[in-house]
């Protein structure tokens, strides 16, 4: 196996991983992120996380069937704070299509994606993350980081070109993505006996979206490395397209595998949603596996208050058996990135 690695860890992100797998490289030391932990992979039965049908928070539908869905979906979010949305009107072949563009951009010449190339430090754009602090692990995988809504906030410069359908599919997606948000996030409040708008007035007008379409290149070692450090997101909560298992979500200290449903797309509490319910929904610690034979895309989205907007626990949520539990914060995200790098969670800087 390889020894410590003398090379800056710079040096070694300015290399994608998909060039070290063309050149059939080893995973340099700083990729190798596993202990033997294989014991508590669960490769779960699909049954296990929740699948709930949006289509049934439609006015058309009986109350009494509303109000069964509202109640797996509060269940659902306080206990794994994801769950597998269907029926949520984006039909499987333009999924599919996602699917697609976003594996067609991987796959062409690496002079092609580096038009797109990020600065090392940078968020926006083809590459690595910014480089982690001295000892975290890096991931084996390639990602395009792109901010696509609002429309004022996109850098043109790091929208491919190439495939030359993949700005229109992007648009077309984000498109759909919104009144999904909204969708969501009504049925939430909902489910918490909350004026339905809350939540999508703590997020605001200029609520923020962004893209990241994730390659996790196939490994020579995946019993030593991964696709994705374990984390918990900083957005608001994620909205996840995948076209193979390899994502799992941690819960009673195990891992459960993230079924694959072509039909479906996961909805993935994040650190502000626990915060906004006070703790009742949960923002999951996540990660992605890597397979020795099989690529895996997928296409993150991420759904964030917007910038300088104050958000808190719902003042519905906080009683005297439920004091309050976090502070009002702003700019989350941004905390968030900072102990990501480290290696850890922000949620304890918005504890009361
Ligand atoms: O690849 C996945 O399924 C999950 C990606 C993820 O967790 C992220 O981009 O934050
Ligand atoms: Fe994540």
């Amino acid at each position: 196996m390889t020894g410590v690695s003398v090379v800056p860890v710079e040096v070694l992100l300015a290399k994608r991983v998909q060039e070290m797998v063309l050149d059939g490289e080893e995973p340099p030391a700083p990729y190798l992120s596993r202990d033997g932990d294989e014991a508590q992979d669960i490769s779960s039965p699909s049954s296990i996380i929740p699948i709930i049908d949006l289509s049934l928070f439609s006015s058309s539908i009986p109350h009494n069937k509303q109000e069964e869905e509202l109640q797996k979906l509060r269940s659902a979010l306080s206990s794994w704070g994801c769950f597998q949305a269907i029926g949520h009107g984006i039909s499987t072949m333009f999924l599919d299509k996602i699917r697609q563009v976003s594996r067609e951009y991987f796959e062409q010449p690496m002079e092609e994606k580096k038009k797109q190339a990020k600065e090392i430090e940078g968020f926006d754009g083809y590459g690595a993350d910014p480089p982690p602090e001295q000892g975290q692990p890096l991931d084996w995988s390639d990602r395009l980081f792109l901010e696509v809504y609002p429309e004022d906030l996109r850098k043109p410069k790091f929208w491919p070109q190439n495939p030359k359908s993949f700005r229109e599919i992007l648009e077309d997606y984000t498109s759909k993505i919104i009144p999904l948000t909204e969708r969501v996030s009504k049925a939430m409040a909902k489910s918490l006996n909350l004026e339905e708008n809350c939540f999508l007035n703590q997020f605001g007008e200029r609520a923020m979206l962004h893209a990241r379409f994730n390659y996790y290149s196939r490994c020579p070692r995946p019993d030593l490395v991964l696709g994705l450090k374990p984390h918990a997101d900083g957005s608001g909560y994620t909205l996840i397209l995948q076209d193979d298992i390899g994502l799992q979500v941690l819960k009673d200290e195990q891992w459960f595998t993230v079924p694959m449903i072509s039909e479906a797309i996961l909805v993935l509490m994040a650190d502000q949603m626990e915060i906004m319910t006070n703790g009742v929904f949960k923002s999951p610690v996540h990660r992605v596996l890597t397979h020795s034979q099989r690529e895996r895309i997928s296409v993150a989205v991420f759904y964030t208050p917007e910038k300088n907007k104050e958000i808190g626990p719902e003042n519905g949520l906080i009683n005297e058996e439920r004091p309050r539990i976090f502070k009002n914060v702003k700019d989350y995200a941004d905390v968030h990135w900072k102990y990501y790098n480290q290696g850890l969670r922000a949620l304890h800087t918005a504890h009361v």
